[in-house]
Order: C-alpha cells, then sequence, then structure tokens
C-alpha cells in the first residue's frame, strides 16, 4: 500500500517572528530542516492579512525548498496573480475571513463555482497542481471536479475538534465517506486541519488519501523537542499505518 505523504505547514514559524517583528525564527531554515527530516513537502498559506508568511517567504521559499511548495491561498485576483508569477508546483484554494483565528469550514465551491473554476484554469495554464480545501460533502466534492481541480484537500477540522467520541466517529465517517467518493469521481485526496500526533492516524489509515497537511501540531511540539524531532516523529506515526 502506498505511504501517505506528509505535508508540513510551516505558518506557525512565521507566526512567532511576526509576533516581534524579528527576523528570527526563519521559516526557510525551518523548511530546509523539516525535509531533511523526511517531509515530502512544504505548505505555507500567504494569507491576504500577511499576519503569518509574507511574499518574502514565498519567493526565497520558492527558490530553495529541495521538495515543493504547495502554496495556500484565498480565491483571489491578487493571489491568483501572485501563484501564477511564482508558480509552485501545487496551489491550494483555501477559504478566508479576516477575523478568523484559522481556517474555520471548507471553500463553498458550489456557491462561486464559476470563479473557482476561472481561478483553477489560470493555475492549471500556469502549471500549477491545484487542490481545493473542502469540506467532505458530496455537493463540494462533485462541483470541485466541475471546476477541473485536480484534487482536493478535505477539510479535517470539525473532526479535530470533536469534543466526545461519538462526535470524533461520524466525522471520521464523513471524511471516510468524502474520499471515497471523491476517488470515484477521478480526484487526488489529500486532507488536513487540526490533526495532531493523537489524531491523525484514523485518518491516515483511510484507504486513499495521498497526502496529510500539518502544521500548527508540529510546530507546536518543535518548541518542546526540536523541529527535527517533531517532523520525525510525525512521518514515523505515517510510516507505521496500515491501510
Ligand atoms: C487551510 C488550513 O487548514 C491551514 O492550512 C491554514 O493554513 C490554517 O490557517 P493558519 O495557518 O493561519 O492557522
Ligand atoms: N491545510 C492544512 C494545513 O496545512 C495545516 O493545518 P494545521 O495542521 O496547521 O491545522
Amino acid at each position: 500500500m502506498s505511504r501517505v505523504l506528509l505535508g508540513v505547514n510551516i505558518d506557525h514559524i512565521a507566526t512567532l517572528r511576526q509576533a516581534r517583528g524579528t527576523r528570527y525564527p526563519e521559516p526557510v531554515q525551518a523548511a530546509l530542516v523539516a525535509e531533511q527530516a523526511g517531509a515530502d513537502g512544504i505548505t505555507v498559506h500567504l494569507r491576504e492579512d500577511r499576519r503569518h508568511i509574507n511574499d518574502r517567504d514565498v519567493e526565497l521559499l520558492a527558490q530553495t525548498l529541495q521538495t515543493r511548495m504547495n502554496l495556500e491561498m484565498a480565491a483571489t485576483e491578487e493571489m491568483v496573480a501572485i501563484a501564477c508569477r511564482i508558480k509552485p508546483p501545487h496551489c491550494c484554494l483555501v477559504p478566508e475571513k479576516r477575523e478568523e483565528l484559522t481556517t474555520e469550514g471548507g471553500l463553498d465551491v458550489v456557491g462561486n463555482q464559476a470563479w473557482i473554476a476561472q481561478c483553477c484554469q489560470r493555475l492549471g495554464q500556469a502549471g500549477i497542481d491545484v487542490s481545493l480545501f473542502i469540506d467532505a460533502d458530496p455537493a463540494q466534492i462533485r462541483a470541485a471536479r466541475e471546476c477541473g481541480a485536480p484534487t482536493i484537500e478535505i477539510h479535517t477540522g470539525h473532526y479535530a475538534d470533536a469534543t466526545d467520541p461519538a462526535s470524533e466517529q461520524q466525522e471520521l465517517a464523513k471524511i471516510r465517506d468524502g474520499v471515497a467518493y471523491a476517488l470515484e469521481q477521478g480526484l487526488v485526496v489529500n486532507a488536513g486541519h487540526g490533526l495532531h500526533y493523537h489524531n491523525t492516524l484514523p485518518i491516515a489509515a483511510i484507504p486513499g488519501i495521498n497526502e496529510l497537511n500539518i502544521g500548527h501540531s508540529i510546530i507546536a511540539r518543535a518548541v518542546m523537542s526540536g523541529l527535527d524531532d517533531a517532523v520525525r516523529t510525525m512521518r514515523d506515526l505515517l510510516d507505521g499505518v496500515n491501510r
């Protein structure tokens, strides 16, 4: 069975830097450490408010990564233009709200299908593999395929935020069904948001999952045990998955 790829999101290295406006910690250094520790790719979210990762980080990472960049961004003219200029191998369109603490839900592809399809076409023409960050909702999955996105990333936040075992199992079942449906639609299926060392395995064990994008929990562990250890531990966890 194929191994689940690990995309390490380094946004919150930049959160620490932005807290004081210093030149450290350096996201480029973190990305290279994560890659050497086993990350299969690096994810960065260039938010419209630049609260953490900024344009300079994306430019430098595009020139230095040894694996590949997954650029997360809102589906806006500004961000599409940046992506078409930088040409990262992967782009993931995510919803954004100024006041949100973190991403709160999946992209509403059904409600914005014409624009999302246009973004997918422009990014695809730039040679970028586009994924749409959506809930495990068959209507959203169908709309993603109709927009021409080759890949989706299923939002695992509701699963991660579940407050009791029954709700967690319910959300896990939704994700499992969503993955199966998306695979039937011919999509590549990634997943992410809120995954950590104690809730990731059930997601990783879902047959057909291509990649997990994990950030906050890895960076949080890195504070205690170092980034190399935090990434290696997650990579080893995923390598032990039976699917
Ligand atoms: C889309 C998603 O779930 C994350 O990749 C996103 O980066 C979360 O935003 P913050 O990193 O700003 O919390
Ligand atoms: N798309 C999910 C991601 O990149 C990381 O999300 P999180 O692990 O920081 O919640």
